[in-house]
């Protein structure tokens, strides 16, 4: 073996983007009852490390509720199903007014069917809106029926299924297109991408990490595009530390060779 066979990367630069709820923690009977694992954030903050920054978040959730749940880190993120986006170098970009009004409209028409409803959940974001009805299963219909109402008065608005919830988001926000952005720009630029998720609100974003040269990596069962399989939230945990453990490893064996 030469040296440079000897000191070259086991595998490519990457960029890991990874989904949040039922990919970096279990899911939960409710959005604030979920647990997160003590050591979670030090075990990003390694990767982050490792791979020169090149760790984003792409979730559902708003920025703000990631930054509580992995304080003390401040990732990069895109929020809110793509609607909001903070750069690596810290820029939060503004919502288009658009949005946050479309979804501020939505979350009022369904008001009434929560009220009367108070098993469902009503979870009003920056331009998107989730209905939750794990607490009602049995109110799924009812759930679809009351957004499809309130998208149709809001065009550019469109709906996804999640896990036991139903989402308006606009059309022109998405996972895929959050991480494509965030290849543009540096530390994610030049780099494969690799995105992790569970749900079928993720396979924007798998599409457009395999387009990008990189590899989808869906959690659990279910049709996907990703090309790849992962089985639990436990595994997730140990790739993440495992890609660490690997660039660790290639940089200390460059290191002596030079
Ligand atoms: O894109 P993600 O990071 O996976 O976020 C998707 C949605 O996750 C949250 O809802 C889901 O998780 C809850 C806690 O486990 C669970 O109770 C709910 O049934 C799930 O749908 C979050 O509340 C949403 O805002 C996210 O869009």
């Amino acid at each position: 073996m030469s040296q440079i066979d000897a000191i070259s990367p086991a595998i490519p630069l990457l960029a890991i983007f990874t989904d949040f709820d039922g990919t970096l923690v279990e899911l939960a009977d409710t959005p604030d009852s979920i647990q997160v694992d003590d050591t979670l954030a030090d075990q990003i903050q390694r990767a982050v490390t490792e791979l020169d920054s090149a760790f984003a978040v792409l979730t559902g959730r708003e920025i703000s509720d990631i930054d509580k749940y992995l304080a003390p880190l401040h990732l990069p993120i895109a929020g809110a199903h793509g609607t909001q986006r903070r750069r690596a170098d810290g820029f939060v970009e503004t919502v288009d007014p658009a949005a946050v009004l479309g979804a501020e409209q939505i979350a009022q028409a369904l008001e009434s069917l929560v009220i009367a409803n108070p098993s469902l959940i009503l979870e009003p974001k920056e331009g998107a809106v989730a209905l939750h009805y794990r607490q009602a299963p049995e109110l799924e219909d009812a759930v679809r029926i009351a957004m499809e109402e309130a998208v149709h008065n809001v065009p550019d608005f469109t709906l996804v299924p999640g896990k036991m919830v139903l989402e308006a988001r606009p059309r022109a926000a998405s996972k895929g297109e959050a991480l494509r952005a965030f290849m543009r720009e540096e530390p994610f630029l030049g780099r494969t991408p690799i995105f992790i998720g569970d749900d079928t609100t993720d396979e924007d974003a798998f599409i457009a990490a395999q387009d990008l040269g990189g590899v989808g990596i869906k959690l659990g069962d279910g049709e996907t595009a990703a090309r790849m399989r992962i089985p639990n939230v436990a595994s997730v945990h140990a790739l993440i530390r495992g890609l660490g453990d690997i660039v660790a490893r290639d940089r200390d064996a460059a290191a002596i060779t030079h």
